[in-house]
């Protein structure tokens, strides 16, 4: 993949797709070959590594003695965010969470813990975002902002690998899209194509 481009992975429940991305980040080592990001193998050990990839590939991944607020604040300050607090500031509200910020993640509904995660990738800088289903549990209005904050990273020059069962989201974010299924990918172009496809 190349800076500046956004592919989308679809397929149907159990195909392999979070398997995949999970491989992507160094959470899972592939059975056969290498994955290198900017030319190196990945390895999540790797502290320039973890600055360049921002992941949410986990629904519940959160300290259950952290607000919101606290999370976000954790992840922008060990990123090296300057001017934190206004940049967690600026996410909670692009999130919807400003009024839920002093919350902790049980307190708050599964849709409000999937914004939490996505801001945590969002508060910080970088170069690849590889996301689950993002658009999970998300209503229509969060769906469409999100599509549109990632496309205009992407049109920044940021990297974005996701897996999805949205077509609108794909259509809007996807350059190309790579279809999981019977233990093979296949590639798709232009993304828009996929909403010719049917899942199994
Ligand atoms: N921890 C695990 N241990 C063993 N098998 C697993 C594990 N996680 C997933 N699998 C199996 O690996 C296969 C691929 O699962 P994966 O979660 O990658 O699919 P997916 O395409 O992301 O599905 P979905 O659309 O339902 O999220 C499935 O058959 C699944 O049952």
């Amino acid at each position: 993949m190349l800076p500046g481009t956004a592919v989308g992975l679809v397929g149907p429940n159990g195909a392999g797709k979070s398997t995949v991305l999970q491989t992507m980040v160094g959470l899972l080592p592939p059975l056969a070959g290498t994955v290198t990001f900017a030319g190196q193998p990945v390895d999540e050990r790797s502290a320039d590594f973890r600055r360049a990839v921002a992941g949410v590939l986990d629904d519940d991944a959160f300290f259950p003695s952290l607000t919101g607020a606290e999370h976000l604040l954790l992840t922008a300050r060990a990123h090296g965010v300057t001017d934190a607090e206004q940049v967690v500031a600026d996410e909670l509200a692009a999130f919807g969470l400003t009024e839920r910020a002093g919350a902790l993640p049980s307190a708050l509904s599964s849709g409000q813990r999937r914004r939490l995660a996505l801001a945590g990738a969002l508060v910080r800088p970088a170069r690849l975002l590889v996301l689950d289903e993002p658009e999970r549990r998300l209503d229509t209005a969060m769906r469409r902002t999100l599509a549109d904050r990632l496309a205009a990273l992407v049109a920044a020059g940021a990297t974005v690998l996701f897996a999805s069962h949205d077509p609108a989201f794909l259509g809007t974010l996807a350059d190309a899209v790579l279809v999981v299924a019977d233990d093979e990918c296949r590639l798709v172009e232009p993304a828009d194509a996929v909403a010719d496809l049917r899942e199994g």
